[in-house]
């Protein structure tokens, strides 16, 4: 028996890497299926192979798993984000982050795109999304020093890029390591919606970082709250770490007396737009508010009340 990563998955067929970094094509025993198990790329696998036929038989314990992108076994997420073309979403950035801190998944968040605005937007632009840094998330700019912020981020770690379709992964990817030659997609700007240049996820190995990165297809909309309400304060660090000042512990921070989320919230500590995010979240999980409010790219940000 021979252990391997799955590195990509295609058809049925799952490429595996093994430590010497030699990389073998599988298929998965039809176990699998009837158990209702899908390998998915990031997985560590047990399999044999005779004559250049393999045959996965077990899948080890998972670290993580995201369900979009399909990934398993993922250290760092690297939250790729428009600020224009698609429209910058801080309702589906605030998505992303609550699924990845849900599969305690690292997020960086990287902003693209910001050559687009005029040197003043770009100002308030950055000055709006400070607010990740505050929470303690890395935040990188298109227009870095890309090589120098993200390496020291990368290293020995399995990466995804992930984020809406014709936010700029592949492009990003393409400027951290050339040598990818990742496809590039043109935003189609009459419908602002990007067309999918990235049809499968693939880990590829990157020695400049000694890592592995995943490009991924990217996403019109991001759903993805399989947990029960009660855990959502975790999921947002700023509220995670006030919380526990809350008079009742089992606070919602919705309206209990003597909560200290709202309290920060009005002392400016909390971001409204953040707190926006949580209640609007809330809601969607406890069924009271539609999924998606979204045509296209626009997403409805209003405020709830
Ligand atoms: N002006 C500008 N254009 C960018 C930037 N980053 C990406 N683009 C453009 O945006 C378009 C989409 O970029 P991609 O890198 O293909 O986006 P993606 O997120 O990989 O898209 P999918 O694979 O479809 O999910 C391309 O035309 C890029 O050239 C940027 O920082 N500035
Ligand atoms: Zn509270």
């Amino acid at each position: 028996m021979k252990t391997g990563r799955i590195i990509r998955s295609l058809a049925g067929y799952y490429d595996l890497m093994l430590e010497d970094g030699t990389v073998e094509r599988t298929r998965a025993r039809g176990q699998f299926r009837k158990n209702g198990q899908k390998p998915l790329v990031g997985d560590w696998a047990d399999f044999e192979s005779e004559n250049g036929e393999g045959l996965i038989w077990a899948l080890h314990e998972r670290e993580n798993s995201l369900v979009r992108p399909p990934m398993a076994n993922v250290d760092l997420a690297i939250v790729v984000t428009s600020v224009v073309e698609p429209a910058f979403s801080q309702n589906l950035l605030d998505r992303q982050l609550v699924a990845l801190e849900a599969e305690k998944v690292h997020p960086v968040l990287y902003f693209s795109k910001l050559d687009l605005l005029s040197e003043e937007e770009r100002a308030t632009f950055k000055a709006k999304v400070s607010l990740y840094e505050a929470i303690g998330y890395p935040v990188i700019f298109a227009g870095d020093d890309l090589q120098t912020a993200f390496s020291p981020l990368l290293k020995d770690r399995v990466v995804v890029a992930m984020g809406q379709t014709g936010a700029g992964k592949s492009t990003l990817l393409n400027q951290l390591a050339p040598e990818l030659q990742l496809a590039v997609g043109e935003v189609s700007q009459a419908l602002s919606r990007g067309k999918h240049t990235t049809r499968q996820v693939s880990l590829i190995p990157v020695p400049e970082y000694e890592t592995l990165i995943a490009d991924t297809p990217g996403f019109s909309s991001y759903e993805v709250f399989d947990f029960p309400v009660e855990q959502l304060g975790d999921y947002f660090p700023e509220i995670r770490q006030v919380a526990v000042n809350c008079r009742f512990r089992t606070c919602s921070h919705l309206n209990e007396p003597g909560c200290a989320v709202k309290e920060a919230v009005e002392l400016g500590s909390i971001s409204a737009e953040r707190y926006n995010s949580y209640e609007l979240f809330y809601q969607i999980i406890k069924g009271k508010r539609p999924v998606y409010q979204k045509t296209s790219s626009k997403w409805k940000q209003d405020r709830l009340n």
